[in-house]
Formats: structure tokens, sequence, C-alpha cells
């Protein structure tokens, strides 16, 4: 990454508060602060468990940790400069040296505080001082702030998920029978439920509820208009030709990656579609990648992954509750997988992974499709810049390509590509 506010090359500044009024701005002064806020209350809230289970040094624990996240929202509603990380997690070099690296160059102490530096850097890095401080109390590290955020989403979905699990089902009872039309016309909806899953996001929301209501295969049709730029035909035959010709579709179909966004509702969308890629015989494998802690308040963690599959075979719902154990079976079998790289909750753009994270590098370039769920991981390709909105995504993605790639993304930010 270049310095942040200068065009060079054709690569646009980062974007950045500097400019009042604008998303960036309204974000790091508004919404950051009442996530954090929230994050402070879900603690205090707690206090008891924490006493139960810990007794005083729960309690002290508790207290400490509230103190630095006041500190923290402190220094960010004061736009004091940027610290570095102190904690004994696996990655506070790589957070450090990136401090260093990318936000010191740009002069004095000044020019690297909250309103002054890149808007990605600063939200990703605010998540990561939560880290810390969990981390600095020993009895709290472990504590998912978002927790009760993401269950809920996935409880006041159940309407909608079970619609989901039985239209799913229609299709796995006809799968033998179906024309490839019919297919498509499947794969069609299945991805565009997931391109809408992406709508549940409880950071954009600053915590707010925002699960989905109404059934999700009806709505297509009504929010078809909202879609700016389809490449779904790209991907639909991105998956045919990597089924290798063989005795089976599902033993040579290829491999399918989905860098994985919210928790919720969004994330059964991603396991639905999963499912039918794998049953359908277009993949015959899906690699998920989640986030290492919990970030942007509903990202997937591997305790959501897992409590997500274990709540669906619970649920009290035939389709429902078939479609999880088929997806407890998948990852038993190893059909599916699932990895956290520490990268993910990093602040690098994509195009610095195959330097910064050679072996995530090297384990996208083993996928025959990676599909990016969300907004974080649009602004992460396309480095989150002042580009026009006619530029093209390939220019945009600065060289990033480990293999055919598609972004399932509502739009939530400035960045926005292909549009003219
Ligand atoms: O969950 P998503 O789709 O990545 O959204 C992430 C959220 O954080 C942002 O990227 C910045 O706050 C918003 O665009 C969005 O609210
Ligand atoms: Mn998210």
């Amino acid at each position: 990454m270049m310095a942040a506010d200068q065009t060079v090359d054709g690569v646009p500044p980062s974007l950045s508060a500097k400019v009042v009024g604008s998303f960036a701005y309204l974000t790091i002064r508004d919404r950051l602060p009442t996530i954090l806020t929230k994050v402070i209350d879900t603690i205090h809230r707690n206090k008891n468990k924490f006493f139960e289970e810990y007794g005083k040094e729960g309690i002290e624990a508790e207290k400490q940790t509230i103190a630095l996240l006041s500190k923290l929202r402190n220094e960010l509603q004061t736009d004091k400069p940027v610290l570095e990380l102190t904690d004994g997690l696996q990655d506070r070099e790589p957070w450090n040296q990136y401090l260093q690296r990318h936000q010191r160059p740009q002069g004095d102490q000044e020019s690297v505080s909250w309103f002054k530096s890149p808007w990605l850097y600063v939200e990703c890095y605010m998540y990561r001082r939560i880290q810390e401080a969990l981390w600095l109390n020993p009895p709290m590290s472990d504590f998912d702030v978002f927790n009760e955020g993401k269950t809920q989403s996935f409880f006041e979905s159940q309407q909608a998920v079970m619609a989901l699990c039985t239209y799913l089902e229609g299709v796995n009872k006809n799968m033998e029978e179906l024309s490839k039309n019919q297919l498509l016309e499947h794969f069609n909806k299945l991805l565009k439920v997931s391109l809408w899953g992406n709508k549940c996001d409880l950071s954009i929301s600053a915590g707010q509820d925002n699960s989905q209501k109404n059934s999700p295969i009806e709505s297509l049709t009504s929010l078809q208009p909202f879609i700016l730029v389809d490449d779904s035909n790209m991907v639909w035959s991105t998956l045919i030709s990597a089924q290798r010709q063989g005795q089976s579709a599902k033993a040579t179909a290829g491999r399918v990656d989905i860098v994985l966004d919210n928790a919720g509702f969004e994330l059964v969308t991603d396991l639905v579609f999963a499912e039918f890629l794998v049953n359908s015989g277009l993949a015959r494998e899906v690699h998920f990648h989640g986030k290492s802690f919990p970030w942007f308040v509903s990202d997937v963690t591997a305790n959501d992954f897992q409590w997500t599959i274990r709540q669906t075979m619970a649920a009290n719902h035939k389709w429902m509750s078939k479609s999880g154990y088929q997806w407890q079976s998948y990852v038993k079998e190893g059909v599916w997988a699932y990895h956290d790289h520490p990268f993910w909750t990093q602040p690098h753009e994509f195009c610095d992974m195959a330097a910064d994270a050679p072996d995530l590098y090297a384990t996208l370039q083993g996928a025959d499709l990676v599909l990016f769920k969300g907004d974080l991981n649009y602004r992460k390709l396309t480095g989150d810049r002042e580009w026009d909105h006619t530029v093209g995504f390939d220019t945009a993605l600065q060289g990033f390509g480990p293999a055919p790639l598609c972004s399932l993304r509502t739009l939530k930010a400035n960045v926005q590509f292909e549009l003219g």
C-alpha cells in the first residue's frame, strides 16, 4: 500500500474521515462509538455471570476491560493518534508492523489519528483493540461481545430459514430429474439468496436487529431491479468448466471457496447454497473462510459456524433438521472444510495477500472459484479508495487473483465499480 492521500500510478487515495460529512466520517464519528458503547453495555450486563463463574477476579476483569474500552472510545472520539498493540496475541506484530509501514510514513503522529488515517484501517483496528482489551483481562479473553446479536439474528430469521430449507428439499428430491436449465434456475435463485443474505449485517445497523423476516425466495423478484452488476452467468460457466469429464459429476467437479461474512441468516444462506452446489454436482468440495476472533459485530467465527449447524440440526422443522445433519456429515467427511486464517482479521487490502499471507494465497489458488461475501470484503478487494464508479473491477483488484472470483455484496459503502 502506498501513501494514503495521493494518486500514484492511477491508484487513488484511501477513503478517510478527512472529508467531513463523508460516509467514512459519519461511520467514525457516530457508528463506531455506538458499537463500542454497546460492547461496553454488553460486558456490564454480564457482570453477574462473570462473578458467578470467576468470583472477584471476574468482577475486576470486567471493570478493567470496560476501563480500556472507554479509553479506546475516548481516543476515537477525540481523534487521538492510533496506538501500537500491547497484548500477547499472535498477530500483534503484523498489526504493529502495518502501523509502522503504512501509517507512520504519513509523517508526524498527528497524521496517524482516527480521522486522518485510512477508514478501512481504523475500522479494522477498532475491532482488534476490543480483542486487546479482552486479552489483557484473562477471564474475559474468550468472551464474544457480539454473541447475543448474532444468535438473536439467527432466531429472528427462523421463518425465512424454514422457507429456504423447504425450497432446498424440493430441489434435492428432484435433483436427478432436473434439466440443465432447471438446475441453472435453482442455481441463480440460491446464488441471489446468498447475495441478499448480506443485507442482514449488524455493523451497518450498529447492532440494531435487521434479521430476515420474509421468504428469501419470494423476495427475489422484487429485489432483482436492485442488482447493479450481475455476472452470475460467469459464475455458472466457471463452475461448469471446472467439471472435468469423468465417471461421476460429484467426483470431478471443482472446489468452491466461500469467504464468509455475517453469522445468523446470511450464514444459513451460504450453507444452503453450499449444500446445493455439492448435491447438484456443481462442486466436489466447499471451503469456508471465517474470522479468528469476533469481528465487525456479526462476522462468522468458528464457534458461530459450529453453533449454526448444531442449531439447524436441533430445529423442530423437518427440512431444517435434515439440512443440518447433511451439513454436519459434509464437515465430518471433509466435503466441507472450515478455515480461519489471521489475515482476514488484519487491515490489509487483498492485493497485499500474496506478499503478507502467501500460505493463504496458495490455499485460495487451490480453488476453482472463490466467492467473497459482503461489503468489507469488497472494500478490501478494491482497497477502499476514491475510485471512480465506472472503473473496472479488475483494475481495482490491483493484481489480486488467486483464482476466478466473484463478490456477493450489498452496497453499504462508497466503493462501487463497473457502473456506466
Ligand atoms: O458485513 P459487511 O457486509 O461486510 O458490512 C460491513 C460493515 O462495515 C462497513 O464495511 C463499514 O462500516 C460497512 O460498509 C458495513 O456496515
Ligand atoms: Mn460483516
